[in-house]
């Protein structure tokens, strides 16, 4: 699904306008009325107190329409204008009229903090403050606004974006944003719901069809593509019937040291599981008898005894995952860039290989094209510097990605994959997955969709997208804390199935 900016919103509000022949006015009572719907559905009349609180843009105007259907059908609602300018957009104001219509009285002004209202915990919001025109920081009696309605901690909706976020940058007051239960969101998801500093404004997303033009939406690229079961399914290459285990590829596993040859086991086997037609190890001494005990499939060359200080292949891989448990001593980085200069296979680069590039960063030229490197958080920074925000991290890592052609997977809740100006955001996996291994996995996973001719971008797309499913399949049996990285392995041939998996309502017709 794709995401576009603020302005890619509005336009494609303005050319549903012109091609439909709707007004504007019209378009807000579609979008308004159907979260309207949600709410009556939902609520199917119950009387608890509903305080909408609408700014004076047309987020504010959806605001107005939703108070004038929950009036019209016998709620108990309770409408306030949050008066932060007297600069009223058109179809506020018209809907400024229609809800007096029906209500008889006008809405309650708020201008400063002596107007709050008293909101109890077991009433409900509705935040209609600001929507994606935030463009500047708040007044401060309006921060202190949201601020009073957080503390209610009542269940609150908000209307297309919690009030307080800019759809651009970190917000200015990480306190002075709404906490919704849920963001209902027009037509397409917003980028700050997935992202790290501001996901968390918002427990739900729901995305509601407003009916935008579709020959718009479909030809105008987005900022962002959030990548669910639909978008990876077209990915995923189906196997002949003649195939042999060379079809798909030989891949190399290269990292290990003493103390942490688990980690190559996990990843060892996930090349394998992913499937990989051959895989070896290429560990330190100390690893042998333990790969050789844990994943039989596998072949094993061995280093120097508890450390790698040379890489010498004695074939020609298909694919290599480098740098799980491979220390960061001189002598390994010294073998890694030799390696470098040699090896002409698609990569995977992770954790300490990252930190060897970050340690010495012409390494970074020896790269092949859309070499895939797979940074947590603080590897990243090691590679691209500090950030100011998750929208500047974004473009640092887009920068860092096109100058040395590689594809970025920014490992996270939702991991982002970033390749030059693409941005994918993962949106499968969930928090048991922050557990001891499971990158490991992931490393394994992509090198194992290398090795079978995956190009490097869709590899890593489907790989993590696949990693978070299988984690996805032990949450719903085990919960999160005993998910562990080896139980992701171990799903990994369910994450492929649940990919053709009908959904559940075609199963019970069945
Ligand atoms: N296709 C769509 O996206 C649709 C959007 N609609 C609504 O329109 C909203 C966008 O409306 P607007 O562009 O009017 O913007 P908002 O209602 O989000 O913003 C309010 C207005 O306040 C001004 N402003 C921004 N920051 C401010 C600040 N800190 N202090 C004071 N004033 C500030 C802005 O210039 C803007 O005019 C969407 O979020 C959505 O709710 C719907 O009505 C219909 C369809
Ligand atoms: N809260 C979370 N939600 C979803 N996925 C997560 C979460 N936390 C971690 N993950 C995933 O787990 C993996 C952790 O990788 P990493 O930090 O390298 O761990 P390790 O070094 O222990 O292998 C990444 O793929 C990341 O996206
Ligand atoms: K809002």
């Amino acid at each position: 699904m794709k995401i576009f900016s603020a302005s890619q919103m509005r336009m494609a509000d303005e050319v549903t306008i012109k091609s439909e022949k709707i007004s504007s006015l019209e378009l807000m009572e579609r979008a308004a009325s159907q979260i309207f719907n949600l709410l009556h559905h939902r609520l199917q009349g119950a009387q608890i107190p509903i305080h909408v609180f609408c700014g004076i843009g047309n987020n504010g105007g959806d605001g107005l329409v939703i108070s004038r259907l929950l009036v019209e059908h016998g709620y108990n609602v309770k409408t306030y204008i949050v008066n932060f300018s007297e600069n009223r957009s058109k179809d506020f104001l018209v809907n400024y009229d229609r809800l007096k219509e029906i209500a008889k009285e006008w809405p309650f002004q708020i201008k400063s903090e002596e107007d709050f209202p008293t909101v109890q915990y077991q009433d409900m919001v509705i935040d209609s403050i600001f929507g994606i025109g935030l463009n500047r920081p708040l007044v401060p009696w309006v921060t202190q606004l949201i601020k009073h309605i957080n503390n209610a901690r009542c269940f609150t909706l908000s209307v297309d974006i919690p009030s307080g976020l800019y759809d651009y940058k970190k917000p200015d007051d990480a306190e002075g944003v709404i906490f919704a239960d849920v963001t209902v969101t027009f037509q397409l998801p917003k980028l700050v719901f997935f992202l790290p500093q501001t996901g968390g404004y918002t427990k739900e997303v729901e995305v509601i069809d407003i009916g935008l033009d579709r020959n718009f939406l479909h030809q105008t690229p987005g900022i962002a593509e959030l990548i669910n079961k639909n978008e990876v399914v077209p990915l995923y290459r189906s196997r002949h019937k003649y195939s042999h285990k060379g079809t798909f590829g030989h891949c190399v596993l290269i990292g290990g040291s003493y103390g942490k040859i688990g980690s190559m086991v996990l990843a060892t086997k996930a090349a394998l599981k992913m499937g990989a037609g051959l895989a070896t190890a290429y560990v330190p001494e100390c690893g042998y008898e333990v790969l050789q005990t844990t994943v039989p499939e596998a072949m094993v060359i061995t280093d120097s005894d508890d450390e790698l200080e040379e890489i010498n292949l004695d074939f020609e891989p298909s694919a290599v995952g480098i740098g799980m448990g491979l220390g960061t001593d001189e002598k390994t980085i010294k073998a890694f860039e030799e390696f470098l200069k040699e090896n002409k296979a698609p990569m995977v680069i992770d954790a300490d290989a990252i930190n060897c590039m970050a340690k010495k960063p012409e390494l970074l030229e020896h790269l092949p094209l859309q070499t895939i490197i797979t940074p947590h958080p603080k590897e990243l920074e090691r590679l691209i510097g500090k950030w100011e925000d998750d929208f500047d991290k974004i473009r640092k890592a887009q920068e860092f990605s096109a100058k040395y052609r590689c594809v970025l997977v920014v490992k996270g809740a939702n991991s982002l994959i970033i390749y030059e100006d693409q941005i994918y955001i993962n949106n499968s996996g969930n928090p048991g997955m922050a557990t001891a291994g499971s990158g490991d996995v992931l490393t394994g996973m992509l090198t194992g969709l290398l090795s079978q001719g995956y190009d490097p971008i869709r590899a890593a797309v489907l790989g993590t997208y696949l990693h978070g499913s299988a984690g996805d399949l032990i949450a719903q049996k085990n919960g999160f804390e005993a998910l562990i990285a080896g139980d992701i392995v171990n799903n990994i041939g369910q994450a492929y199935l649940e990919l053709f998996r009908q959904p559940q309502q075609q199963e019970q017709k069945s």
